[in-house]
């Protein structure tokens, strides 16, 4: 299998711990895509993901998915412990509805933030921006890390009482957070507990260490 990625990209950090967490990682090749000069527009990784956007598995037959949510599933599917994706029918409904909220609510917040109110990846590659709408999503953002900060004074982990996929959603938002320096609101001590918890699994502390290449 081959991971299409940037190495330190907060989206391919969630597909990066969950292989840790699943030991999967010597299963599969990583080919960077420099999403700074634009190699996730061309016209052949276009072919790969329509959307353009990395991660990208793509499997030995030449399948390829995408999407952080999907690739996740299917890895959890691959091999057993740990369960990232959940056991019960329960389990898997939470876990799906925290990972998509944790998108809506805080990842994907920060990432319009990025590339509309920030240079982004620069004027060769953002080719529309609106910083007013770049702005508010910042501000969504921020919103929704009061929101899990409410929910981690209630629950150990962002989906419940384990480890799961939202839990990395969450944290592929603190690491786009940090990119774009927008800072946790002191007053979520909640969340910013969970976080140093995350750090202290094996696979989170190994992505937050990987030096950003050159681009
Ligand atoms: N919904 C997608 C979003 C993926 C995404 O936005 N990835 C970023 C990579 S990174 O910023 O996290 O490194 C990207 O391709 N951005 C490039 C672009 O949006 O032009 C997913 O869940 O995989």
């Amino acid at each position: 299998m081959k991971i299409y990625d940037w190495p330190t990209g907060p989206y391919p950090a969630r597909i990066r711990i969950a292989l840790a967490e699943k030991n999967l990682q010597s299963s599969v090749e990583f080919v960077p895509i420099n999403l700074w000069k634009g190699e996730h527009k061309t016209p052949g990784f276009l072919a790969k993901n329509y959307s353009g956007t990395l991660p990208v598995l793509e499997l030995d037959n030449g399948i390829c998915l995408a999407e952080c949510t999907a690739i996740t599933v299917y890895l959890d599917a691959l091999v057993g412990e740990p369960t990232l994706t959940g056991r019960t029918p329960l389990e898997k409904g939470m876990i799906q509805m925290m990972t998509k909220r944790a998108e809506i609510e805080m990842l994907d917040a920060i990432s319009v933030y990025f590339h509309h109110a920030t240079p982004g990846l620069g004027p060769d590659v953002e080719h529309y921006q609106n910083r007013e709408w770049g702005l508010r999503q910042r501000d969504k953002a921020l919103r929704g890390m009061h929101y899990f900060d409410g929910v981690l004074r209630k629950q150990s982990f962002i989906a419940g009482e384990a480890f799961s996929m939202a839990d990395i959603a969450v944290i592929g938002g603190f690491i786009f957070a940090a990119a774009v320096k927008l800072p946790i609101p002191q007053e979520c001590s909640a969340l910013l507990a969970w976080f140093a918890r995350m750090q202290e699994r094996p696979s989170v502390r190994e992505q937050l260490a990987i030096v950003p290449p050159k681009h």
